[in-house]
């Protein structure tokens, strides 16, 4: 059994909706990136890559590439696993917070689960996204960005 943590932040700007988890979510601005800003997918590649000892998103997608600019982060997700099945390894579980004083997640998480669940090749209930607030503190809190964490438990 092996251990992955995944951290990623986007900042806000542009016009809405977000995406995260897969799911596209109303807002008054959009998330800055050169991918679809999916911060919680990128959040959960990281967790698996380092699982794996693979390194980070920007090794296997660098931002400098075209090929990923506006990319749907749900087939970089997919790419991840693949790598991961290659090597032998599936995924036992992940738990993700995502930290946003803005807009709610609450609505939206069992769709993100369901998806991600869908990517991963597991089970909805190897899959949970909480979310938090920072109680209007630090960048978080000032609705600058949204930031994610995830953990991950892979096996062979
Ligand atoms: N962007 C968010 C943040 C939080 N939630 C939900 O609200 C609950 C309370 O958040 P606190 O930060 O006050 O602890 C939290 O447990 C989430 O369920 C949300 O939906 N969207
Ligand atoms: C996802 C990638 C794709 O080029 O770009 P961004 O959308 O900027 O996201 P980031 O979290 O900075 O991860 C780096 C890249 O892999």
């Amino acid at each position: 059994m092996r251990i992955g943590h995944g951290y990623d932040v986007h900042k806000f700007g542009g016009e809405g909706p977000i995406t995260i988890g897969g799911v596209s979510i109303d807002y008054e601005q959009g998330l800055l990136a050169h991918s679809d800003g999916d911060v919680l997918i990128h959040a959960l590649c990281d967790a698996l890559l380092g699982a794996a000892a693979l390194g980070d998103i920007g090794k296997h997608f660098p931002d400098t590439d075209s090929a990923y600019a506006g990319a749907d982060s749900r087939g970089l997700l997919r790419d991840v696993i693949a790598r991961l099945h290659n090597l032998g390894y599936k995924l036992v579980n992940a738990d993700m917070t995502i930290v946003a004083q803005a807009p709610k997640m609450a609505p939206h998480i069992a769709t993100m689960q369901q998806l991600l669940a869908e990517d991963c090749a597991v089970d909805t209930d190897q899959i949970n996204v909480k979310a938090t607030t920072t109680e209007k503190l630090g960048f978080a809190g000032r609705k600058e960005g949204i930031a994610a964490h995830a953990v991950v438990l892979i096996t062979k």
